[in-house]
């Protein structure tokens, strides 16, 4: 049987949901999500209005119904819907209340898998209570922290024959292991609705279902790999959007424009001494950043002949809270350096500071090993033990800003596509 592609439509704008359920159509989606925060934004009208637009499609509403089960089948079928997904996790008075209600309105129940606390032991009691379809989900939040759903398909497909549908990041390469786990319907979200070209993204999710042997699977690389991967593609300002504000150091400002990603080496120095800051460049690794945090302003800390010690090193970049000197000969030798100040003249190498040591610069805590990125908008500090997850949600926010480009490109502004006057705070 060919595997069914639902596009999850997890936006706040309903006619731009519209829109971009007929572009992942026409890239080969079948069945069409209204996914919850659209149901949020929009209650059951978002079900009725894609009803109308899409008369022959399966329509699927993601109520995540936790109680009430037989009250918001109700609801969504009369609006239109053909699936209603219930929390697998909702009790089971609930779900079997469902169950009455979608029997009576001709509507199919999906069971939700998602944060359900035994869900191995769970899809077995689901399908004895007679639902017609389990997700086996792993939602937005825990796909930041890096959970996926295929290891728990693999785990359940073979316990059970209700007929099982994966969602939870997927996209190209791992539809095709979910198709190869025992998936019937494969729901994609963002990897299809946040792309800049949706329909080409909904039809590569096509090809790799219909041909899953014929994707290659390929190996994401260590976790420091993935980070600096996803780093090196997203800008400060995605970052800074992905840390709720928080993480931007202030008055400090590209010297020497380019791009740096790496993990801190923290240098804290005192008024007229540069000796920690060239020492550290020997403590520093390759791809390393050398963050350095010296009071004085009027003094310099760093120079040429670190610049040039610097790139013998391969280290990725330096940001400075405190002033740098030989600039003409730092612009030319390109090593790209963030600083708060330039001055000509230097202190001394006298030794007194600390290397590696949690340090203030630009106003934000760096300790050793935390990511730092810089670009020509500035540099942000990201904490090494959620820099996995803040660089995925990073990169969310960059697919997201992606299809808003493109949305602006063909005629838009930005107000009324996000219909800004809506959610201003009241
Ligand atoms: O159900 C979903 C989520 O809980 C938000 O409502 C998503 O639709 C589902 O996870 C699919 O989206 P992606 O994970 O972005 O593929």
């Amino acid at each position: 049987m060919t595997p069914i592609i639902q596009v999850a439509l997890d936006l706040l704008e309903l006619d731009r949901a519209v829109e971009i359920a007929k572009e992942a159509i026409a890239g080969g989606a079948d069945w069409i999500e209204i996914g919850t925060p659209l149901i949020k934004s929009e209650g059951m009208d978002a079900i009725r209005t894609m009803r109308k637009a899409f008369p022959e499609r399966t329509i699927l509403a993601d109520m995540k119904t936790v109680d009430t089960g037989a009250l918001e089948v109700e609801m969504a079928a009369k609006a239109g819907a053909d699936v209603v997904i219930v929390l697998g996790s909702a009790d089971d008075s609930t779900l079997l209340d469902a169950l009455r209600s979608a029997h009576k309105y001709g509507v199919r129940l999906m069971a939700d898998l998602i944060s359900a606390p035994d869900p191995v032991k769970r899809v077995v009691e689901l399908e004895a209570l007679g639902v017609d379809y389990v997700n086996v989900h792993v939602g937005i939040d825990q796909q930041m922290m890096g959970k996926d759903p295929i290891s728990l398909l693999r785990e359940i497909s073979h316990r059970v024959n209700v007929q099982l549908a994966v969602a939870g990041g997927l996209d190209a390469n791992t539809a095709a292991q979910a198709v190869k786990a025992g998936a019937r319907v494969v729901i994609v979200g963002g990897n299809i609705t946040h792309s800049d070209n949706v329909t080409e993204a909904a039809r590569k999710i096509r090809q790799s279902v219909d041909c899953p042997d014929a994707v290659e699977i390929c190996s994401v690389g260590t976790v420091d790999q993935e980070i600096r991967k996803i780093l090196k593609e997203v800008s400060t300002s995605n970052i800074s959007d992905a840390m709720h504000r928080k993480g931007a150091m202030k008055g400090i400002h590209p010297l020497v424009g380019g791009k740096i990603v790496g993990t801190a080496v923290t240098v804290q120095t005192f008024p007229g001494d540069w000796a920690k800051p060239v020492e550290a460049i020997d403590v520093a690794k390759e791809g390393d950043v050398i963050v350095i945090y010296n009071e004085n302003k009027d003094i310099a800390c760093w120079g040429g002949l670190a610049t040039w010690s610097a790139l013998n090193k391969g280290i990725a970049g330096v940001v400075i809270e405190g002033a740098v000197r030989d600039i003409d000969e730092v612009k030319n030798l390109g090593l790209p350096i963030y600083t708060s100040n330039t001055v000509p003249n230097a202190g001394d190498p006298k030794g007194f500071g600390e290397i590696n040591a949690e340090i203030t610069c630009g106003g934000q805590t760096v300790k050793p090993g935390d990511y730092i990125v810089g670009d020509e908008s500035g540099v942000v500090v990201i904490p090494a033990e959620r820099a996995y997850e803040l660089a995925r949600r990073a990169k969310e926010v960059y697919k997201n800003e992606k299809r808003l480009f493109d949305e602006i490109k063909r005629g838009g502004t930005l107000s009324e596509i996000m219909e800004l006057k809506k959610w201003e705070k009241h």
